[in-house]
């Protein structure tokens, strides 16, 4: 059975952090694909810049159609929102009837208010995670340092966030080498952010 390694966010837009993750992962750890799964409404986000599902979906399939272990998912687009990653958990499970083994992939700075999410013992339960290291603010939870469903992943650490690409695009700064270049074409052509 394939091993799906469920990437979720916004990726308002996806950038070069989002793809050096993801490609390390279906490179360097025992993934066989990654999935980046497009949320409509993240729970803990407030209103953004927030560009229209189709267009977010579009330029993640720009950034990745030339990596085949890399897909992008459409799954929660029609499901309830805000969009509670337990709740997209299971309907994956029903649409492939266990043709996978799914799993996330999380940063270490949502790992630490990972306690705040929507039944998070069910996924730890049910899920492995995997963890990249982030910089970020706050303490992990000592039982989560050690958790035997939480696998460390030693990859790169890239700081740059969609909202300083949103920002800086607007100011009339340059944002080219923070994204894959045909984002970068579609986001400039659609004149988004400005
Ligand atoms: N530079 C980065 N390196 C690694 N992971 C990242 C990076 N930026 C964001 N992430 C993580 O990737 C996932 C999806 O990111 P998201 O779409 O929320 O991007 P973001 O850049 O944090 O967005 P925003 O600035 O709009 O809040 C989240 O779990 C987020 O923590
Ligand atoms: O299920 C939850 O309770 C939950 C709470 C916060 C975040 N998430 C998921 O994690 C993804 C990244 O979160 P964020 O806040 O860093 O954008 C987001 O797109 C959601 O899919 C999920």
């Amino acid at each position: 059975m394939k091993k799906v390694g469920l990437y979720f966010g916004t990726f308002n837009p996806i950038h070069i952090g989002h793809l050096v993750i993801a490609n390390h992962m279906a490179e360097f750890s025992d993934l066989d694909e990654v999935w980046f799964v497009i949320t409509p409404k993240s729970p803990f986000k407030t209103k953004q810049t927030l560009l229209d599902n189709h267009h977010r979906y579009q330029m993640v399939y720009e950034a990745i159609k030339e990596y085949p272990k890399l897909k992008a998912s459409k799954i929660e687009f029609d499901l309830p929102q805000p969009n509670y990653t337990i709740d997209t958990l299971v309907h994956l499970e029903e649409k492939h009837k266990s043709a996978f083994t799914f799993s996330l992939i999380m940063g270490e700075d949502n790992l630490k208010s990972f306690h705040k999410w929507k039944n998070y013992e069910a996924i730890l339960e049910n899920y492995a995670i995997y963890v990249y290291p982030r910089i970020s603010k706050g303490e992990l939870m000592n039982r989560f340092a050690d958790h035997p469903k939480i696998k460390w992943v030693d990859a790169p650490i890239m700081e740059i966030s969609s909202t300083f690409i949103r920002k800086s695009h607007k100011e009339g700064n340059n944002i080219k080498p923070m994204l894959p270049d045909t984002v970068w074409k579609y986001l400039d052509e659609m004149n988004f952010y400005r």
